[in-house]
């Protein structure tokens, strides 16, 4: 068992990089591991135009370190779809170097007040993505009060993919942040036009992680960690080898005040030892062989990206991740912070 693992430069095909203080905060680490990242619009306002998109841009590109590793990192903006965008944008989000619009059911996690109420309202825009070659990311969870939380997903898989699939035939869509069996079992199914990312905590925990001796919200992400026979699927799918999966680890800080509350933000904070955790969960089933192609070449071949040329080096060595680290004014607490890891980024 080799204690180096080499792989060709990964990207981040999910990333929340909030803004300002913050922004500033939690991209260094995301640039340190990853050559790109899909950058996520649910920020307060939501970025929801291509001069919006364009502007977050160049605030990603002003606060990359000046000096050391991730200097080229490269940000891939997306668009925040509401059910007012209007298919006119997506030629100027096209032009403007745009490549995604990511679907917010509304009320379905942070930010997402301005979210899509009924997603027919939104075909014109989506045929309009389709003939230009955007692809559509999915936010996979049906909102309704009669649904249990923990069966949102596969209920959005039975009923909203379905029709949205026979709607637009080549829209290339990403099911983000999968977490059910059932969600799997859709996407190992699927056509060529059909993926999805899966984050870290729901390859490495299940459900019980929430609640283990209290309850931990640094656990508590949108979708909720599910049932372990679900996280068994999941790691089958990656251990698979499937082009069709690839990693998003929806990386989402919330200052730590704002998880710790009566009411808890949804989101882990993971980008501060992304690749280290996906080590772990690979290694955890014998498939460490198969971490490259899920970190480095599946995305960028079915965004239809060139793939990275440089590699990173994990060592297998025992470090203590940091139980918190600073978020502008306040403070992040990584997921598992203070606790040790047995694969350490080192190059
Ligand atoms: N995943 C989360 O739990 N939270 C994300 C939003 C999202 O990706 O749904 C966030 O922006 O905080
Ligand atoms: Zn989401
Ligand atoms: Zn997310």
């Amino acid at each position: 068992m080799s204690d180096i693992l080499t792989l060709t430069r990964p990207d981040d095909w999910h990333l929340h990089l909030r803004d300002e203080a913050a922004l500033a905060s939690v991209l260094p680490y995301s640039a340190r591991q990853f050559a790109r990242a899909i950058v996520m619009p649910n920020l307060r306002p939501p970025v929801t135009t291509a001069a919006q998109a364009v502007a977050y841009r160049e605030r990603i590109l002003a606060a990359l370190p000046k000096s050391g590793p991730g200097l080229d990192f490269q940000p891939l903006m997306t668009m925040y779809l509401t059910d007012n965008t209007p298919p006119d944008e997506i030629k100027r989000a096209k032009e403007a170097g745009v490549i995604a619009l990511k679907l917010y059911p509304a009320g379905a996690t942070t930010n997402s007040d301005a979210g899509v109420t009924d997603l027919r309202k939104t075909y014109a825009t989506l045929e309009a993505m389709q003939r230009e070659g955007l692809l559509f990311l999915v936010h996979g969870e049906v909102t309704d009060a009669d649904i249990d939380l923990f069966d949102r997903e596969a209920v959005f898989v039975d009923r909203v993919m379905g029709p949205l699939r026979a709607a637009m035939p080549e829209l290339k869509i990403v099911m983000e942040h999968l977490t059910t069996r059932e969600g799997v079992q859709y996407v190992a199914g699927s056509d060529r036009f059909t993926a999805a990312t899966i984050t870290p905590q729901h390859l490495l925990f299940n459900r019980n992680a929430i609640f283990t001796g209290g309850l931990r919200p640094h656990y508590y992400c949108l979708p909720v960690l599910k049932r372990e026979e679900h996280r068994q699927a999941l790691l089958q799918a990656v251990a698979s080898g499937s082009a069709k999966f690839f990693l998003g680890t929806d990386s989402a800080p919330h200052a730590s005040q704002l998880k710790e509350a009566a009411v808890c933000g949804a989101g882990c904070f993971t980008a501060l030892s992304a690749l280290e955790l996906y080590a772990e969960a690979f290694e955890g089933i014998g498939a460490l062989d198969k971490l490259e192609a899920f970190a480095s070449h599946h995305g960028p071949d079915f965004y239809g990206l060139p793939r990275n040329t440089g590699t990173v080096t994990l060592k297998r060595e025992s470090w203590t991740l940091p139980t918190a680290v600073p978020f502008g004014e306040a403070q992040l607490k990584p997921l598992r912070g203070g606790e040790t890891l047995n694969w350490k980024l080192i190059a």
